[in-house]
């Protein structure tokens, strides 16, 4: 990895603060402190509702932190982040487009020619493997394939970040390996930076060169960053064979488990923590 390029997300001690309907203040995250380097695919995994989404945002430029500071390629980020693209869990497809139109919006918006915005999203469903799928409705779509055209939505516009949410959430197990390993011969052909949150800690390790965990909330930590030493290229199901990847789980799992149950613990109470 080349070093010189600057870092493409850091996050320095940001602390991120609610406030609620009552007018407390819920401290979701505390001073949390993560850098994603240029061309690397970092996933974060923790308990739910531990502030991964939350992290997320304040590297989308969608929530500000109470205090830290968040920079993108080592700029201060103020407002949007320009240069990510987002995947969310939810489908973000316009249910009236069709598939190639979806795609192409991402270019319309920035004002490329409409005849051109088609042909590019045409490759890009191609890449996808929904050449043939163009002239379809999103209703006319399996969940997965709805998830790749949102995938290309996303890279068309080629963000120098990919910010990604829990994206292949709601799919089958299969579908969820076929899109994970669409999801890494995509980015294996530019490399972006990619920010990947999961709760799935065999998924973070099959994709991602970092996993970085997270303690339970409220003021939940980044309490362990783990390198993932496995080749690339990666099949997400073979790589799920090798004696690393067991190694490793068994590793981060033996300080992930006790979040997670306290995770769940608190998801049944009323918010604590609060300040
Ligand atoms: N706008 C908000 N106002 C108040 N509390 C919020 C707000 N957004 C998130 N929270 C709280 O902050 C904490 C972190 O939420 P977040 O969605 O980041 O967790 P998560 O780790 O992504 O959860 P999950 O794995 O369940 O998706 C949760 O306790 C949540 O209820």
């Amino acid at each position: 990895m080349e070093t010189t390029k600057p870092t493409a997300v850091a996050l320095d001690d940001a602390t991120v603060a609610f406030r609620l309907a009552d007018s407390r203040v819920y401290t979701a995250v505390e001073q949390a402190r993560l850098r994603i380097e240029h061309g690397e695919f970092v996933a974060i995994v923790g308990p739910t509702g531990c502030g991964k989404s939350t992290l997320l945002n304040v590297a989308a430029g969608l929530l500000k932190p109470a205090s830290g500071a968040v920079r993108i390629f080592d700029q201060p980020l103020t407002g949007l982040n320009r240069d990510a693209g987002y995947l969310f869990q939810a489908d973000a497809l316009f249910p009236w487009k069709t598939a190639i139109d979806n795609v192409a919006i991402g270019l319309e918006i920035k004002g490329a020619p409409r005849a051109h915005a088609l042909e590019r999203a045409q490759g890009w469903l191609t890449a996808v493997g929904l050449g043939a799928f163009a002239g379809r409705y999103p209703h006319m779509l399996s969940g997965g394939q709805r998830k790749r055209v949102g995938l290309a939505q996303v890279l068309i516009r080629d963000p120098k970040i990919l910010l990604m949410d829990e994206p292949f959430g709601p799919l089958d197990a299969q579908t969820r390996q076929i899109m994970g390993n669409l999801l890494l011969e995509l980015w294996n052909a530019d490399r972006k930076a990619v920010l990947f949150v999961t709760h799935d800690l065999e998924e973070a390790i099959a994709l991602a060169d970092r996993v970085v965990i997270m303690s339970a909330g409220p003021s939940a930590r980044i309490i362990g960053d783990w390198r993932v030493p496995l080749a690339r290229p990666r099949d997400i199901s073979e790589v799920r064979m090798e004696k690393e990847f067991h190694a490793l789980h068994r590793e981060i799992w033996s300080v992930l488990k006790d979040e997670v149950m306290k995770g769940y613990a608190q998801s049944s109470e009323a918010p604590i923590g609060v300040a």
